[in-house]
């Protein structure tokens, strides 16, 4: 029998972050992982997309200055960035377990389950802990329907060796606009079918048909209010069924959502709750075991599942377990982000609730694609939305640029330290970027 002080399940970022915290205060920890070390993140989510974008964003930046300086607008080479994507993937695992070894922290590779409230077995020997931290995050799901088993995911499209000619994604959330964007810089057919007519729901509707419409005008064909009810083999590859409808492609990827990973882990014995949402847990992140915590993507609750919030997670529980804190988590604004062609990322009050209370907020909307930013790269279209209140301290935000991933850091910054206008203005930034422009959106 092995004891730890903490005992930590998934090597992701919430699970590695919690693991490397707990060991720097001086406590014994055991951190389990039963796949890739790093976790989703960096192994086959946030970093090699974002790699892959980049080759969308050095031939976006073609595009737009075709007639002012270019004349040919290349496709990405897929087998190319894919091996440059891999040249950074294949180092984490490694990197990642390498170092836990450094850190002295022990760590276990493969199936780990609950034997009791406080026993775990791993390779039939148990271990037993203080405090438990679960943080086995989420994993894609594949919709229930006859041939399921013809689609790949998230996982299996951000490692093809070859992209195909024609290529399918079905929903519209973050994972399908972001996929359909890389796979359509390569010069691929992409078309991408969603149940309804809403995508991406959680953002501003004016901000997404923008989106969609740019999409579009790069050839990405959308096929909306269509309930995918079968996926056969054919002849050209696989064949999409719906009621009436019918679409034909050498590939389906499945990006209808992710669902957190609790399986096989016996939680029962644990006396841990959980549903299809993820694990119950109060607001020190416990679960319905005192002593077991559960962070990151793995938690229901209605903060965004991404990695800076699973960090964050992290650092709360172990100075909760520290005794630290004692208060409740309370997070800060969380900006969120499509990776497109252009972005759009939002953060803080939404335009729908600004709008549902137009006594309490005040929206300024912006067009920005004259503005000297965005015209100088050409961007066909720049956009904000910035949400006041009635001391017209900003907010919220919602913005749609090639820029909006380092716009929407300002604007958080902006709002969480609730800096004014005239604080602002004082301040000396670097000319002319995305920085110098906030005084005229704040
Ligand atoms: C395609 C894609 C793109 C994304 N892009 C972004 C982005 O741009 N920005 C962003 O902030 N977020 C992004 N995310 C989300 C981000 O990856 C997650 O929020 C983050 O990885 C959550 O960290 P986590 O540690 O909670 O879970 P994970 O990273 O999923 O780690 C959980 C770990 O637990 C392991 N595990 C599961 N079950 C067990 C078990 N029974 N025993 C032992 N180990 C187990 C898993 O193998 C995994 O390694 C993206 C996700 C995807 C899929
Ligand atoms: N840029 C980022 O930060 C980023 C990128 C990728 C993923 N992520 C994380 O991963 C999570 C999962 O991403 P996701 O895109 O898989 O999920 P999502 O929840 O964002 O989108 C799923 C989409 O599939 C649709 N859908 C559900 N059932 C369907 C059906 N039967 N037919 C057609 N469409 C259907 C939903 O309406 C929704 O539009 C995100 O919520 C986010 O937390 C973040």
């Amino acid at each position: 029998m092995k004891n730890y002080d903490v005992i930590v399940i998934g090597g992701g970022p919430a699970g590695l972050a919690a693991a490397y915290n707990v060991k720097s205060a001086g406590k014994s920890v055991a951190i389990f992982e039963n796949d890739l070390w790093g976790g989703t993140c960096p192994n086959r989510g946030c970093d090699p997309k974002k790699m892959l974008l980049s080759g969308v964003e050095a031939r976006d930046r073609i595009a737009q200055l075709k007639g002012n300086g270019f004349s040919d607008v290349p496709f990405m080479n897929w087998s190319e960035i894919e091996a440059f994507k891999e040249s950074y993937t294949s180092k984490i695992p490694a990197g990642s377990k390498g170092g836990l070894d450094s850190a002295g922290i022990d760590n276990y590779h493969g199936k780990v389950e609950f034997t009791s409230k406080n026993e775990l077995k791993f390779e039939d020997e148990i271990f037993t802990a203080d405090k438990f931290i679960l943080a086995t995050g989420q994993h894609p799901s594949i919709l229930n329907i006859p041939g399921s088993d013809n689609m790949i995911t998230s996982n299996e499209f951000l490692s093809l060796k070859q992209m195909p000619k024609k290529i399918t994604f079905i929903g519209a959330g973050y994972i399908a606009f972001e996929l359909a964007n890389i796979a359509n810089a390569t010069g691929a057919e992409v078309h991408l079918v969603h149940h309804n007519d809403r995508p991406l729901k959680a953002f501003d509707g004016e901000f997404v048909n923008d989106m969609v419409e740019q999409m579009k005008s790069r050839g990405i064909k959308f096929h909306f209010n269509i309930d995918t009810k079968e996926i056969k083999k054919s002849e050209a590859g696989f064949e999409l069924i719906s009621d009436s409808y019918k679409l034909n492609s050498d590939l389906i990827v499945c990006a209808t959502g992710r669902i957190p990973s609790v399986e096989g882990l016996n939680l029962s014995a644990a006396g841990v709750e959980y549903s299809r949402k993820g694990i119950k847990v109060n607001g020190h992140l416990q679960t319905t075991n005192q002593n077991v915590f559960a962070i990151g993507d793995v938690v229901d609750r209605p903060q965004p599942k991404l990695t800076p919030v699973a960090g964050f997670d992290a650092n709360y529980v172990t100075d909760y377990i520290d005794k630290k804190t004692t208060d409740p988590i309370q997070y800060p604004s969380i900006p969120t982000l499509v990776y497109g062609s252009p972005k759009m990322a939002r953060v803080g009050i939404t335009t729908s609730e600004a709008e549902a209370n137009p006594d309490q907020y005040r929206i300024v909307s912006s067009n920005l694609t004259s503005w000297y930013t965005y015209y100088r790269i050409h961007e066909p279209i720049a956009k904000a939305k910035i949400i006041f209140d009635k001391t017209n301290q900003v907010v919220g935000a919602t913005v749609l640029t090639e820029q909006a991933d380092e716009l929407i850091n300002l604007l958080t910054l902006v709002i969480d330290k609730k800096i004014a206008n005239a604080e602002y203005s004082k301040l000396i930034m670097g000319y002319p970027t995305v920085a110098s422009d906030l005084e005229y959106l704040i």
